[in-house]
């Protein structure tokens, strides 16, 4: 029998967040290819994970069928009404002003103070009145986080977003992202080929193969993270080590 003790100690310990995303079989194939073969995934409210895999594994393919872009599939996704995605290119809309592209897919009419909150948070409402063809590549991708965030999503799907930017503007917008992450508290999966990024990021770290997770790593180390920290080169070398790259000089996966 229980003591008071235990009792109490049963009725705080919290309880893992609900699953946000929930797949069950999922698979895909092109032709006589199978890129996703019988794949499960679950991510918690709230979670950060990233994706890793070789080029080609089908991480993309996953998170367009997660964004709901891609329905030819069999298997079961569920998956939050209120999500959104970002790609490695921008994709705004050039015969929009930026504050029109940050509110289009919206419903009701524009709504321009929205759109400048939103273009606020990342740093750019300064550029509201401007034309996308003016914006460096970092700003323009400052304004596609703006539009996946202003929906509030619950869950936020980002591929490669900081792949065609330089050095520095991809800290900065690391940087960006785990903010808003915090700020918003929305689940986001990220698709990324570098490591180091995914560990400086993330709740958990998944490794794609074969077309299924074929490896999970859970990222218990505090916020914010250092990259000299020697568990963090541990994972790294594992994580490294999951993607087949023995000595790794660099993060790429592939
Ligand atoms: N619409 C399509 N028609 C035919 N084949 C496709 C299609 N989309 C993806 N594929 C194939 O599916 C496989 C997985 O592609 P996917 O883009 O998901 O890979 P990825 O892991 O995201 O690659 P990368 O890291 O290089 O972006 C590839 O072999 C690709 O050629």
């Amino acid at each position: 029998m229980a003591t008071g003790i235990q009792r109490n100690l049963t009725a705080i310990r919290p309880s893992a967040p609900p699953s946000v995303v929930t797949v069950r079989g999922l698979s895909r194939r092109f032709g006589e290819r199978i890129v996703l073969k019988d794949l499960d995934l679950d991510i918690r409210v709230g979670e950060f994970v990233a994706l890793l895999g070789a080029s080609g594994c089908g991480k993309s393919t996953l998170l367009r069928v997660l964004a709901d872009l891609d329905r030819e599939i069999s298997g079961a996704v569920e998956v939050p009404l209120r999500r959104s995605v970002a790609f490695q290119v921008p994709r705004l809309m050039p015969w929009k002003r930026v504050w029109r592209n940050v509110v289009l897919g919206l419903p009701g009419s524009p709504d321009k103070a929205r759109a400048i909150a939103a273009l606020d948070e990342v740093g750019i409402s300064h550029r509201a009145d401007q034309w996308p063809k003016v914006l460096s590549g970092g700003e323009a991708q400052r304004v596609s986080l703006a539009r996946a965030l202003v929906c509030e999503p619950d869950l936020l799907l980002l591929d490669e977003p900081f792949a065609a930017l330089d050095a520095l503007t991809r800290i900065k917008a690391q940087e960006l992202v785990g903010d808003l992450w915090q700020r918003h508290g929305c689940a986001v999966l990220l698709v990324t080929h570098d490591v180091e990024e995914a560990l400086l990021l993330s709740d958990r770290v998944l490794v794609m193969k074969d077309g299924i997770i074929a490896h999970e790593e859970r990222i218990v180390l505090e916020r914010p993270r250092d990259v000299a920290d020697p568990e963090f080169a541990a994972l790294r070398g594992r994580l490294l080590g999951w993607l087949g790259v023995r000595h790794g000089r660099h993060d790429a996966a592939a």
